[in-house]
């Protein structure tokens, strides 16, 4: 007896898809194959695919600290009920920013207590803690993230190119990658600065302070940095075509960087920000439809490694200013972005299932070095999703598991349900409602 079989799933695979079942014991994929013998529990998949869990290696859950913008219980149930099993979550946002071990300790207390999915962590890199990254390695981070321009808080500052130099070296030497948010803070800031002193707050002010430019000029300075220092380099939350050709060009001549892009960028351009406003901003912006083509045309290609959803929200008031630039930036999407895939990629472009599960588990697990996740094989953790393709549904506040019920996905039609989510073998979302709670490992990278 196994403790669990799926049936008659079709399981989507790294090489495509095929219809077989999948059997479970003590949390892991034993036996895939036809006909498998019995479960004490028995899922019957027929009709549905069986994704991977997906694995969203970019989410901001602000606690502790600032649980009135997202929480780990609220925001790691909307991951499920979208088909993941595996956050990453950014060092800042939360109070303290995980800057060194303690900081490390407090947030990995808040999530074994709340998180119902499993959970890594992103350690910061910043002018003031170079000399922690050693403990943060020790403790397990997957990897450090540095901002490029301003990120807003002012207990994490930008790094500059000292700063980047000295953790890429750093990094290296502990065998961990740098993720980048890639936007020139001086030509971001100085642009924000002369706009507004014209008087600028708009919709379109804010975008002109922030052009494709500065994304591609840090692309290029970071890749250069990291080709320099050996450093291992993911670059977050590409918003243009231009910046996907521009890293790939870097990763063609041997630099080891990996390429993110998220939903929103795929699914709004800059008219849908001019449309829906603050719900919509995000930093670097949603840019012009041209753009968001030569996107998908990178992503169709295999030039982008992977998808993460880069969920930021805040409170509802720090989105309510008639100034934009002082409106928070950041977009609440983590339940949507399987939903996206599947609507803008698979049925619109024609983007092949088999490609959905290599942006969202397979490359995230090989890219960060996790044993034993992001895919469907014999030996890997039991974590996927079953998903029915045809079946429709338009996002209803009502449907959102997050804090505030905002998101700019609201009121539009995806075809593609999540019907079920199991993590290590125990079902942790079904029809509609989490049914559990408080699952969460943390998952810690094996270089
Ligand atoms: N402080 C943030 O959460 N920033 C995030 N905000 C965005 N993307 O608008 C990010 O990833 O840069
Ligand atoms: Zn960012
Ligand atoms: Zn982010």
């Amino acid at each position: 007896m196994f403790d669990l079989v799926v049936r008659g799933g079709t399981l989507v695979l790294e090489q495509g898809t095929a219809v077989a079942d999948l059997a479970v014991e003590d949390g892991k994929i034993v036996q895939v194959g036809p006909e498998l013998g019995a479960g004490r529990e028995e899922i019957d998949a027929r009709g549905l695919h069986v994704f991977p869990g997906l694995i969203d290696v970019h989410v901001h859950f602000n606690e502790p600290g600032h649980e009135d913008w997202e929480g780990i219980a609220t925001g790691s149930a909307a991951l499920a009920a979208g088909g993941g099993t595996l956050f990453f979550d950014m060092p800042l946002n939360s109070i303290p920013c995980v800057l060194d071990a303690r900081s490390f300790d407090a947030k990995l207390e808040a999530l074994r207590a709340k998180s119902l999915t499993d959970f890594a962590l992103w350690g910061g890199l910043t002018p003031h803690n170079l000399e922690r990254l050693p403990e943060l390695a020790e403790r397990g981070v997957i990897g450090f993230k540095a901002f490029m321009s301003n990120s807003g808080l002012p207990e994490f500052p930008h790094a500059d190119d000292y700063t980047l130099y000295q953790g890429m070296q750093t990094a290296t030497r502990l065998g961990l990658p740098v993720a980048v948010h890639a936007e020139s803070d001086n030509l971001t800031a100085r642009l924000a600065a002369e706009i507004r002193a014209k008087g600028g707050k708009g919709v379109r002010d804010y975008l002109a302070s922030r052009p494709v430019l500065a994304e591609l000029e840090a692309i290029q300075r970071a890749t250069l940095l990291a080709q320099e220092t050996g450093c291992k380099l993911h670059v977050v939350h590409i918003s243009s075509g231009r910046g996907v050709v521009l890293a790939a060009e870097a990763r063609a001549r041997g630099v080891d960087v990996s390429l993110e892009t998220c939903p929103h960028y795929l699914f709004f351009d800059e008219e849908d920000l001019e449309r829906l406003g603050a719900v919509a901003k995000c930093a670097p912006p949603l840019r012009p439809q041209a753009e968001q083509e030569a996107l998908w045309q990178g992503v169709l290609e295999g030039l982008v490694d992977l998808v993460a959803s880069d969920h930021s929200p805040s409170s509802p008031d720090l989105k309510e200013n008639p100034d934009f630039f002082a409106v928070w930036g950041g977009i609440a999407g983590v339940q949507s972005t399987l939903a996206v895939l599947l609507e803008a990629g698979f049925h619109r472009r024609g983007l092949p299932l088999e490609a959905v599960a290599r942006l969202t588990a397979h490359n995230p697990a090989r890219r960060f070095g996790l044993q034993g996740k992001g895919g469907l094989e014999v030996g890997h953790d039991a974590d996927f999703a079953l998903a029915d393709l045809d079946q429709p549904f338009t996002l209803r506040p009502q449907d959102l598991f997050y804090r505030h019920k905002q998101s700019p996905y609201l009121g539009h039609g995806f075809r593609g349900t999540v019907r079920r989510t199991v993590l290590r073998g125990q079902t942790v979302f079904s029809d509609g409602e989490p049914t559990s709670s408080t699952q969460g490992q943390l998952v810690c990278p094996k270089p």
